[in-house]
């Protein structure tokens, strides 16, 4: 089986390689149609979804996987939150979310101001590529939990639904 991944981001691709082990994965760089910085829930899942089809165009009888990241309010605190979906061979559409954690308020101002949370995070933990590496998630677990496992506990979640509802 074919399985497109929308993005070339390599903590999204290797968590679909890991969970899809015995598939072919290849990756492409779909649009998310969204903003680069989604600010939402809906707007989250929506690029994922975006993604999801672009890659489920592109493969006659595979599967589509588009995976995003955003933040979200949960009352006054910013929270960072992750949304996966699979487009089946079918067309038929899955989605699932991913952890949620809380960012300092003092994030607010620069992504308000229209930053991406990749590039303000290389700047406030004082490191390099943080988005392609252990992410928001990893800097602020202390590097117990990165992206690309916060991203294939997402896909895990894709891949269960698809079997479930085969
Ligand atoms: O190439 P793509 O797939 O677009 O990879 P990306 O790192 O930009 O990932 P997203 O578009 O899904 O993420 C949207 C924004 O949220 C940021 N982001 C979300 N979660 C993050 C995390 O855990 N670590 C770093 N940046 C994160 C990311 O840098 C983007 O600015
Ligand atoms: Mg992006």
């Amino acid at each position: 089986m074919e399985i497109i991944i929308g993005s070339k981001n390599p903590t999204k691709v290797q968590a679909v390689a890991e969970i899809f082990e015995s598939d072919q994965v290849n990756a492409i760089e779909a649009k998310s149609k969204v903003s680069a910085q989604p600010f939402s829930d809906e707007e989250t899942k929506q690029g994922a979804i975006n993604r999801a089809m672009e890659c489920r165009k592109y493969t006659t009888n595979g599967i589509g996987i588009g995976l995003e990241g955003g933040v979200m309010f949960v009352g006054d605190t910013l929270y960072l939150c992750n949304w996966g979906a699979l487009v089946a061979e079918d067309w038929r559409i899955f989605t699932a979310s991913g952890a949620r954690i809380a960012l300092p308020n003092e994030l607010v101002e620069s992504l308000k101001n229209g930053f991406e949370l990749g590039e303000i995070m290389d700047d406030y933990a004082n490191r390099k590529e943080v988005s392609t590496h252990e992410g928001t998630i990893g800097i602020f677990t202390n590097d117990l939990v990165s992206r690309k496992e916060m991203f294939a506990h997402v896909v895990k979640l894709l891949r269960g639904q698809w079997e479930y509802w085969k």
